[in-house]
Parts: C-alpha cells; structure tokens; sequence
C-alpha cells in the first residue's frame, strides 16, 4: 500500500537543497545578507549560504558559497537547524550549520550585510523556510 501524499500517480518534486550558515561575530551578533534585486525574493535577508551542486556534500558547498560572496575562509561546524518546506512557490530544504571563519567578509556580490544582536533577527523580513530557524535560535540562547 502506498502512503505517499498528493494526487495519484504524481511524484512531489524534490526540494532545492540549500546550505546556510550562522556566523557569529565576537559580541554575538549574526550575519545575516540581503537578497539583490533581479533575483527570487530580493530585498529578504538570509543566512549566508546557497544551492547545493550536484556530487558536493553540504560541507563543502558552503565553503564554495561563503568564499564566493563573503571571501571568508569558513570551517564549517554543528548543524543548527534543518527545515523543509514551500518557500514562496519553490520547495526548499535548508541546513543550517554553525560556521567559524577567518577573513573579514564583504559583500563580494553587491550584496548589504548586517550584523545583527540574537533577539533582532526577527524584525528582519525573512523567508519562511527561515523563520523556525530564527525561532530554534532564539530557543537555543535560552537553553
Ligand atoms: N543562502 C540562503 N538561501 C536561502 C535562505 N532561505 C531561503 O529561502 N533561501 C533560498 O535558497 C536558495 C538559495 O539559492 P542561491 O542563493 O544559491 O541561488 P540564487 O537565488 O542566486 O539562484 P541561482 O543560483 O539559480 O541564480 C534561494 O532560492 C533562496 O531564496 C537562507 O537563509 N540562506
């Protein structure tokens, strides 16, 4: 018997897989960037970070990313969260990890960046694979 969801005979497309980090600064802060314009969701704040390519492991794809548009050298630590769901009309499965770096990052691709204190990251309008992951954060801190 199957138990698969959804309409006979269809198969849910797979989700886009996508790999984040959460990059403290020495007072706590977190670096979130702003989507560019021109792009799916601009002018939303995210946690650095982007599609996974075929044959890469989540590891090191966001080393890729974080190279590419922060150039920061990054180790990648603990996931903080992982979160599938439909993100603005695209199914998206986001791992978010824990990540120490070196460097002093830049938004190498145009991008804004802000710094910003734990218990502000929910003034930032996000999208909302991203908003359990703020709360997991937040719940985390009170731990
Ligand atoms: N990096 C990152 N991406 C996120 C977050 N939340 C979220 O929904 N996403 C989505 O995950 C995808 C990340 O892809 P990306 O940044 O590599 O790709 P992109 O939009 O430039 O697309 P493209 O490579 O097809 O041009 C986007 O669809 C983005 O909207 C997040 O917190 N961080």
């Amino acid at each position: 018997m199957s138990a698969s969801p959804g309409a006979p005979g269809t198969v849910p497309p797979s989700p886009v897989q996508v790999v984040a980090a959460v990059i403290r600064d020495a007072r706590g802060r977190i670096l979130l960037t702003r989507r560019t314009q021109g792009r799916d969701l601009a002018g939303l704040w995210e946690f650095p970070g982007g599609k996974i390519e075929p044959g890469e492991s989540p590891e090191s794809a966001l080393v890729r990313e974080l190279q590419e548009e922060l150039g920061i050298r990054a180790e990648v630590g603990a996931q903080v969260a992982c979160v599938e769901c439909d993100n603005g009309g695209k199914r998206v499965r986001l791992d978010v990890r824990e990540v120490r770096f070196e460097g002093k990052p830049r938004g190498a691709e145009g991008q804004a960046l802000a710094w910003v204190p734990l218990h502000k990251l929910p003034e930032y309008p996000m999208p909302p694979v991203d908003r359990p992951v703020v709360q997991q954060l937040l719940a985390q801190a009170e731990e």
